[in-house]
């Protein structure tokens, strides 16, 4: 990967999608970033969130709207294009994968390598890096199945980085961290300079690190822009069915919540 990335921005033009007609999850979404910003995707379990991401890395093709990086609309591209502009960390693991971590991370130059061509020195370099920007090159011959579940979120973090993207869109990428590894993801995503996009569950963690945040309910964006503008206890409270309670802010810092069951739940 390169540290010197520049990221695309990223914009969703009504979007909708669903697996058939009559049921969509995701409804006339729209947004747009500009490049290098982090976009962090809130809502309660359900609200959509993995289903809008499937529809901005192109998993799935809208029934309605369209994607576009720095103006290209993402339908034109072919899958190799996309995945030399979106890399994709999911929550799913492979679970009995026959690869050591090194070879987990190559894999993320598939779609940089021309034609039948082996690796070339570039691919083990982008490798090395990510590897490095890990803390995972002393796990590099070490078999991925045996990697706890936090030490895999990191080296399919590493995969995505060493596709070198100008977009990195995550699903839940502090799900089986401890809470320093969830900092140390969250400021390295933050260092990296790329276009983040990423679903997160924790709200705090959420304003701090995010520069834009879009809150999702039943498919639909209802709140969108800076943490400090989306994230209120009304807001919240509507979101996720309970009672928000906000902390306070600090001075240039987005404010905190704590949360407990609603009277009515
Ligand atoms: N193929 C499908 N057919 C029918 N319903 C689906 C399908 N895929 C997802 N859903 C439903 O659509 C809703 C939205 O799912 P999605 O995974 O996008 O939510 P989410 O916000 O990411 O949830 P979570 O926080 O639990 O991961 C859920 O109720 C889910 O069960």
């Amino acid at each position: 990967m390169s540290c010197n990335a520049k990221g695309a921005a990223l914009a969703a033009e009504w979007l909708s999608w669903g697996p058939r007609a009559g049921l969509d999850l995701v409804r006339d979404v729209s947004f747009a970033i500009p490049a290098g910003a982090r976009l962090a995707i809130l809502g309660a379990n359900g609200a959509g969130k993995t289903s809008l991401l499937r529809c901005l890395y192109r998993a799935v093709q809208p029934r309605a709207g369209r994607v576009l990086i720095d103006g290209t609309d993402l339908a034109a591209l072919s899958p190799r294009e996309v995945a030399r502009h979106i890399s994709v960390v999911l929550q799913e693991m492979p679970a009995d994968f026959p690869f050591t971590v090194r070879d987990v991370v190559m894999m993320g130059r598939i779609p940089r390598r021309s034609g039948l061509a082996g690796w070339q020195e570039s691919d083990r370099q982008a490798c090395d890096h990510a590897l490095s920007h890990l803390e995972l090159t002393s796990f590099a011959d070490r078999a991925f199945s045996s990697l706890s579940g936090g030490e895999k979120q990191r080296v399919l973090v590493a995969r995505a980085l060493a596709q070198d993207p100008e977009i990195l869109i995550l699903d839940e990428p502090t799900n089986h961290l401890d809470i320093r590894h969830q900092l140390e993801i969250l400021a390295l995503l933050e260092g990296l300079g790329l276009t983040v996009v990423t679903t997160l569950h924790d709200i705090n963690l959420a304003g701090r690190f995010a520069t834009h945040v879009a809150l999702m309910a039943q498919g639909r964006l209802i709140g969108f822009g800076a943490p400090d503008e989306v994230l209120d206890a009304g807001a919240l409270s509507a979101a996720f069915g309970v009672t928000a309670h906000c902390q306070g802010a600090r001075e240039m810092e987005p404010p905190r919540f704590s949360f407990s069951l609603a009277a009515n739940s």
